[in-house]
């Protein structure tokens, strides 16, 4: 039996109007994403990416076409929490220490303390972080703070996490380790992951779906189902299996690049 859909796109388009007029930011895109998978979008800039995101999370309205979250409409899936958002950028308040800038969207939301303090402990526990509650984000290193991040988005406990290019800005040794760290916490909640990425490694890394984009208009030019297994070393880089993968990817985007003035 297949897993409930928890997105659902059907010639889902979105223009945004400028002064030299129309945008086209995604043109007819067709998407079902179960629940408990890993899917990764990747493209070239402007290819719309991080548009098909702020759709999900209610940040931009849909030209025509359908989209629906857990078989909600994006209003409806905002006001029920069925997210979490995690930026490129940690994002964090520099003033607040770690547990108070995960504590604030729990805060706003009217979390009593005791309840705060357990969405606190466990979100940081998911991204080993447990001890660095009282710490400054100044007083992480930037991969310590994309987790913190990553532990807000968490404290929701929503099944959804969308991730627009969270490791954009990390080294490779840093973002290797976060890639391993964020598999194995996807494998441990079961979450249902939208990770946007400019990284075909990373991509095929991690995802059990690779959706592959290309701009002007922003559209799905392939859509790969990953064939590698659910437990993956970092040295699976180096199979065949992998290297196929992210063959088709490279191919996917060159074709998409071709069309391009
Ligand atoms: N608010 C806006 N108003 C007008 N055009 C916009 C707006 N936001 C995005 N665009 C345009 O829509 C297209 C898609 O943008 P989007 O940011 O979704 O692409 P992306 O694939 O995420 O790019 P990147 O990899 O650079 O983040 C681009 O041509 C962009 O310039």
């Amino acid at each position: 039996m297949q897993a409930p859909s928890v997105v659902s796109a059907k010639d889902l388009c979105l223009s945004y109007q400028t002064n030299d007029g129309a945008v086209h930011a995604l043109a007819d895109v067709n998407l079902d994403i179960r629940r408990g998978e890993f899917v990764s979008f990747i493209g070239p800039s402007g290819c719309g990416k991080t548009t098909f995101l702020r759709v999900i999370a209610d940040l931009e309205r849909k030209t025509s076409g359908d989209i629906a979250i857990n078989g909600m409409t994006p209003d409806e899936a905002r006001k029920a929490r069925a997210y979490g958002y995690v930026f490129q950028a940690p994002a964090l308040y520099p003033w607040r220490t770690i547990e108070k800038n995960i504590a604030l969207p729990l805060e706003i939301m009217g979390y009593s303390k005791p309840e705060q303090k357990k969405r606190i402990d466990g979100a940081l526990d998911l991204v080993e972080l447990s001890g660095f509650e009282k710490k400054f984000p100044w007083q992480l290193s930037g991969g310590m703070q994309q987790r913190a991040s990553i532990a807000r988005a968490l404290a929701f406990d929503a099944d959804l996490l969308l991730m627009d290019e969270p490791f954009g800005a990390l080294d490779e040794i840093v973002r290797d380790h976060l890639n391993a760290a964020l598999l194995k916490l996807w494998s441990r909640t079961n979450k249902t992951i939208c990770f946007v990425t400019h990284s075909i490694p990373e991509a095929v890394y991690l995802s059990t779906k690779i959706v592959v984009m290309s701009p002007r208009p922003g559209r799905v030019t392939d859509i790969i189902d990953s064939t590698l297994p659910k437990e993956r070393p970092l040295d699976i880089r180096e199979t065949p299996e992998f290297l196929e993968i992210a063959h088709r990817v490279r191919e996917g985007l060159r074709a998409g690049h071709s069309y391009e003035q």
